[in-house]
């Protein structure tokens, strides 16, 4: 790993600034894991600033959940006179997915950590990248929680890739699920260029295979939740099914997996991580439930509009902001929508509230030991003209008038085509979804107009292309 890692550093330190296409901006050349490690402080070296840190080690679980233990789900109830809350380590906590998760399950009184190396943060320093809305520091938005709700949430600053540090932030914590959204997690941003992609899935693939070796080193009944993606799939012209399919062959019957056809190196990087992960469910009897995401929209959930140190990051680029987000983003500042192509991409999608309803619920009612339980996370389908045409009406609504226009395709997609995806697990088990209403559209449009001034025009138009990824390293001028 270290041999890897290093080899790869050595490339982009001495790589050269080169144009990421004429017309656009650049992109600065990115330090691969190793360099990324030597930036940003181990968790050992964290816990010295004691002054800004939440402890990491000194969390006493039964003490600090008296009153969850009583009421909350995430109670172990079935323990005993003193049941102990579910310990939840989330990986990847800082993000937009990660942090919403992190204080819906502390709100439920589970114990949480959050796990993350906040490269997420340093990808927007390289890139000249800024959240819609302003965002704190991990550290304030940890005491922030603390002083609103009395609930702590533990803190390993780190990288899952480094092994040391994993088992470290594991035998402390002690956790009895993991959910794991840590991982490089935009089409577009592996397709940059070479550094990116190998970055995306050297980060993506070894740092979940570390995870199960943690999980069957240190804790092995703990349930792995991991952040798969629709995309594994593709856009097959037949029904997507919840990660099985059953196939009767020269007549012979048999329960596979769904067939996968994912479309930038992020992608596959969820497809290589859900064989290993099935993999070793059944070699080691790893429990495993493989959330395959759609995309996801929205920014408020009830715990972060609590305070506005608990506001979620909202993502508007060309490179990390997703679709619907963005739409209400250029909506607001009065840019054109940028449907891509013919625009009759059709994909799930779903309220961030949905997430975290998704990721409590899969907690609650683990994986078997050996079962690797594939759910697919979304609500609802739309094309990117559906979305377009639903934002466009969102605007009238609120005297806004809204353009569209056709960009050409800067991905390798089908933007005509079949799409009708199976999404019942989740409901069976209990989501009760927030569907794309009138009103919550004008409540994020509202949200993109309020911080409109915050806006990088130059960000909003694609810069990544996918037939143009080379090996040279791309940079972003100043
Ligand atoms: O301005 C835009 C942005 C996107 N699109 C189109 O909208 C669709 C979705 O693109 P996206 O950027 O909203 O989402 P995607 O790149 O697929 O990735 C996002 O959604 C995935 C779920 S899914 O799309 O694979 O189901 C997650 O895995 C990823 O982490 C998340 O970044 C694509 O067909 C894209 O071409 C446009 O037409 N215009």
């Amino acid at each position: 790993m270290a041999h890897l890692l290093s080899s790869s550093c050595s490339l982009n330190i001495s790589c050269p600034k080169t144009s990421l296409n004429s017309s656009k901006q650049n992109l600065s050349s990115f330090p691969t894991s190793l360099t990324l490690r030597t930036s940003i402080q181990p968790f050992k070296t964290l816990s010295l600033n004691k002054k800004n840190t939440p402890k990491p080690f000194s969390v006493n679980a039964t003490t600090l959940q008296q009153d969850g233990t009583k009421t909350g789900s995430g109670s172990d109830q079935t323990s005993g006179e003193k049941p102990r809350p579910t310990r939840v380590m989330v990986i990847g906590g800082d993000g937009y997915c990660g942090w919403a998760t992190s204080l819906h399950l502390s709100n439920k009184n589970y114990e949480v950590a959050i796990v993350d190396n906040l490269v997420r943060r340093h990808f927007d320093d390289q890139l000249g990248l800024d959240s819609l809305t302003p965002i704190s520091s991990i550290h304030d938005r940890i005491r922030r929680w603390r002083s609103l709700t009395q609930k702590d949430i533990n803190l390993y600053i780190g990288d899952v890739c480094d092994f040391e540090f994993l088992s470290e932030a594991f035998t402390s914590f002690k956790p009895d699920a993991v959910v794991h959204f840590g991982e490089q997690r935009s089409a577009p941003y592996s397709m940059i260029d070479r550094s990116r992609a190998i970055y995306t899935q050297q980060n993506n693939v070894l740092g979940t295979l570390n995870v199960l070796f943690a999980i069957k080193e240190f804790s092995e009944d703990c349930h792995l939740v991991k952040l798969g993606t629709m995309g594994e799939y593709g856009t097959p012209n037949i029904d997507i099914e919840e990660g099985y399919i059953t196939i009767t062959h020269n007549g012979r019957t048999d329960t596979l997996p769904y067939p996968k056809q994912a479309s930038s190196f992020y992608h596959l990087s969820k497809v290589h991580d859900s064989n290993n992960i099935a993999f070793t469910s059944k070699a080691w009897g790893i429990r495993a439930t493989d959330l395959n995401q759609g995309v996801v929209y929205g920014v408020r959930t009830d715990e972060t509009e609590m305070h506005e140190e608990l506001y979620n990051r909202f993502d508007y680029d060309g490179i990390f902001g997703t679709a619907l987000n963005r739409f209400c983003v250029q909506a607001a500042v009065g840019h054109p929508l940028t449907v891509y192509g013919k625009g009759g991409q059709t994909r799930g999608y779903l309220d961030i509230r949905d997430t975290v309803q998704c990721v409590e619920l899969a907690i609650a009612n683990p994986a078997k030991r050996g079962e690797f339980r594939v759910f697919n996370q979304f609500t609802e389908q739309f094309s990117v003209n559906q979305l377009a045409a639903l934002v466009t009406k969102a605007g009238e609504k609120l005297g806004i008038e809204v353009q569209t226009i056709s960009v050409p395709n800067p991905r390798v997609e089908a933007e005509e085509h079949y799409y009708n995806a199976k999404h019942t697990k989740l409901i069976e088990l209990g989501l009760e979804p927030h569907l794309l209403s009138d009103s919550l559209l004008d409540s994020l449009l509202n949200v993109a107009v309020q911080f409109k001034d915050r806006v990088d025009t130059k960000q909003i138009m694609p810069s990544v292309s996918w037939r143009k990824i080379g090996a040279k390293p791309k940079t972003v001028s100043a």
